[in-house]
């Protein structure tokens, strides 16, 4: 059972989680019938942006988060953003989003300029998340707990983020039983997802010197997000 406190944090982040989403005029750019791989990294480039500006946001919204010191706060965004907009196409690509729409966003992905050595890790990933069929509490909290990591580069004061982290992983923990009482392993699997996503950043930073060469442009806000350019 949960604790009021407990109670009171699930319903910020959850109406946090739902409130913070990509505008569907944006969304919808997806759909238009240009699939050049020009095309796809621009549109790609423009759900990044969207998506950033919707993290932002629903960091804000996360209890204790505007109380951390600044630079800390700013350490957590840059160091998170990769590995939350991972989880946040992962839901997009395994949601029944309206028809065509999750096929288009794979399709655009597969084909933006990104090397087959990335591709398959990648969507093993979305994969791997789709068989979890997470309800949305634990989307937003295992986002949240992404974002609230306290080894991130650069981060001072880690003990005040572990604190967070750890209010976070108690409520998760309680919401994987209740949700998934057949399966013990829940949580640790879920955790497990956490690690793959580390590791999928690696790549990431790969991916972004490899588009960087072939001079692909980025937005001034993925630019100060990824420090490039
Ligand atoms: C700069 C560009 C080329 C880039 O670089 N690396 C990555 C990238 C890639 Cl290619 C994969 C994973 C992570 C990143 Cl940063 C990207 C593209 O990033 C994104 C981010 C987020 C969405 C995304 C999210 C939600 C929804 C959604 C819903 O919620 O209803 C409906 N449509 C959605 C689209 C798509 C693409």
């Amino acid at each position: 059972s949960f604790t009021k406190e407990q109670q009171a944090l699930m319903k910020v982040i959850i109406d946090a989680y739902n409130k913070h989403q990509i505008p569907q005029d944006v969304a919808k750019k997806l759909l238009q019938d240009k699939y050049s791989t020009e095309e796809n990294f621009l549109l790609l480039t423009e759900m990044a942006t969207s998506q950033v500006q919707v993290l932002v946001e629903f960091t804000k919204n996360i209890p204790g988060f505007l109380s951390l010191d600044r630079e800390d706060q700013i350490a957590l965004l840059k160091g998170s953003a990769v590995e939350a907009m991972f989880l946040r196409s992962a839901q997009a690509l395994n949601k029944k989003m309206p028809i065509g729409h999750t096929e288009v966003l794979e399709e655009r992905i597969r084909k933006s300029g990104i090397s087959e050595e990335f591709i398959k890790p990648m969507f093993n990933f979305y994969k791997s998340i789709g068989e979890l069929h997470m309800v949305l509490e634990e989307q937003a909290l295992l986002t949240t707990i992404t974002i609230l990591t306290p080894d991130r580069p650069y981060v001072k004061d880690q003990p005040a983020v572990e604190r967070l982290q750890e209010t976070a992983l108690d409520l998760l923990r309680k919401m994987c039983v209740l949700h998934h009482p057949q399966e013990p392993q829940y949580f640790a699997r879920l955790l497990g997802r956490l690690t793959e996503l580390r590791t999928l950043s690696h790549y990431h930073a790969e991916m972004l010197a490899s588009w960087r060469v072939n001079d692909h442009k980025f937005t001034p806000l993925l630019c100060e997000i990824w420090d490039v350019q």
